[in-house]
């Protein structure tokens, strides 16, 4: 590509966050001069390390930093070190052992744009980082059970540290990055704009906690006006039964079924109506700290990924006492296409796929059609936050997942939260129900051996008779 071709296209992607040719130039600049004019590396990730080091710029701009900081010695290596994380990150989860090179780094990596500011587009090419001449030295480090494998595999993201241990001592850290909102891929159409929340689909006459007024206000509206959540964060009981009610809709032209045999798809298999939770957002007149934002202000329960040693592979856990009805955690990943998704299951070997993909079908039942780019799931293989180590439970999980509309109207797009079922005890594992159905066997995600240990268990071949419960 022509060097004038590959300055238009990095000046494209920093527009696409809002950034101008003007602002982004010196930034390019110094990064070619200090990667020796290797343009693959400012190009990887779409373009992370040219928007990372311009959003550190501001950082540093903002902490008091002057405008030369880029050019400074340190600052250089700083970036360097960012861009060679995920590198250190590989090299770790391949030499897990006796000489285990410990990942508890402090490196603030934010994603620099989420949906509360704009969608960050991750690049179809992204082939993470090759800076072998800016490596960071590994350290070699004893084996010690108690202690994490990672301190926080959040890299700082989340309000609290999410700490990853293995007590059986031989096991590779999971390879993923960390992701704090969901992000998309590339063809799914997620279409975000004040103009599009009507006044009535917002409470923009409402201040301070919406919670605190006699009257629940518009957004209420969606939770049969009452608002969802009780004053201390929870959800209410009476919310919470009616998400537990389940009852199926049919599409009329089922995405699921047309990936599966696109010419002549079967009649759709049915889609659990769900209950919304409709959260105040940036239209609205209250606070940040209205009571009716729960989701949106992200994890402040203490939790850790451990190895179950039970086949399931890695968990999550809770190391406090949580209350029926706590928000525990959203389930974030790459926002794809059903097709999008159905194209890497079938790239992918059994082996390869760690995590069970989530399909924001809620409301799919509601539509005629759905255009292919309308048709969205939540993929959390390579990019997702600590929902991805939720593992499944037949029946009894002690966790629910309910969608929640927070900056957008239109339901083919929401977000998954995961709120306790019931009074969960410290240090019990965190599971939800996927709703796999054990006995489809030309769904697109194959379903896994379930070893849940539920007496109610649905994987029939599993445990060689019928379920109780279906
Ligand atoms: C969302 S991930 C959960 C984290 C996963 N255990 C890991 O190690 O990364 C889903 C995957 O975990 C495994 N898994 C989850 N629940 C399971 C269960 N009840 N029985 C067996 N495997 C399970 C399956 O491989 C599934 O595809």
């Amino acid at each position: 590509m022509a060097i004038n071709e590959r300055v238009r296209k990095a000046f494209l992607a920093a527009r696409a966050c809002g950034i101008s040719d003007q602002e982004v130039k010196p930034v390019l600049k110094h990064l070619l001069k200090l990667y020796n004019k290797n343009w693959d590396l400012i190009e990887s990730e779409g373009y992370r390390a040219l928007l990372d080091a311009y959003f550190e710029l501001n950082e540093n701009k903002g902490v008091g930093g002057n405008k030369n900081v880029l050019v400074e010695n340190g600052e250089s290596s700083r970036l360097s070190k960012r861009l060679c994380m995920q590198e250190l990150e590989d090299q770790a989860s391949c030499t897990v052992g006796n000489s285990t090179p410990k990942l508890s780094s402090e490196e603030n990596e934010k994603p620099m744009i989420n949906l509360e500011q704009g969608v960050r587009i991750l690049n179809k090419n992204s082939s993470g980082c090759s800076n072998s001449g800016n490596k960071v030295q590994q350290q070699s480090v004893t084996w010690d059970k108690k202690r994490p494998i990672i301190s926080d595999i959040t890299k700082g993201t989340e309000n609290v540290k999410i700490s990853l241990v293995d007590e059986t001592g031989n096991q590779d850290p999971p390879k993923f990055t960390y992701l704090r909102k969901n992000v998309i891929y590339q063809e799914a159409y997620v279409h975000i704009s004040l103009a599009r929340i009507a006044d009535e689909h917002c409470c923009s006459s409402c201040s301070g906690d919406c919670l605190s007024f006699p009257i629940p206000c518009a957004c209420a509206q969606e939770t049969g006006g009452e608002f969802a959540y009780t004053p201390e964060g929870q959800l209410r009981e009476e919310f919470l039964r009616t998400c537990q009610k389940h009852h199926l809709v049919h599409c009329q032209d089922c995405p699921l079924e047309r990936c599966k045999n696109e010419r002549k798809p079967e009649k759709c298999k049915g889609h659990l109506v769900r209950k919304f939770i409709k959260e105040c957002w940036d239209k609205c007149g209250c606070d940040k700290q209205c009571g009716n934002r729960v989701v949106q202000r992200g994890i402040v329960c203490k939790l850790q990924v451990f190895f179950t040693g039970e086949g399931k592979g890695w968990g999550l856990k809770t190391l406090q006492d949580l209350p029926k009805g706590t928000f525990v955690c959203e389930y974030v990943g790459e926002i794809v296409t059903n097709t999008e998704l159905h194209e890497r299951n079938k790239k992918s070997s059994g082996r390869e796929r760690h995590t069970y993909p989530v399909t924001l079908d809620a409301d799919w039942g509601s539509e005629s059609v759905l255009k292919d780019e309308e048709a969205l799931c939540l993929d959390a293989t390579s990019f997702g936050n600590v929902a991805r180590f939720i593992n499944h439970r037949c029946y009894d999980a002690n966790l629910i997942d309910i969608p929640v509309e927070v900056e957008t109207p239109d339901r083919h797009y929401y977000h998954v939260a995961l709120f306790t079922s019931r009074n969960v005890k410290a240090n019990e594992e965190l599971t939800w129900d996927y709703g796999i159905d054990f006995d489809d066997h030309k769904h697109p995600i194959k379903a896994f051996h379930c070893t849940c240990g539920s007496s109610y268990c649905r994987d029939a071949k599993r445990k060689g008779k019928r379920p109780a419960v279906s």
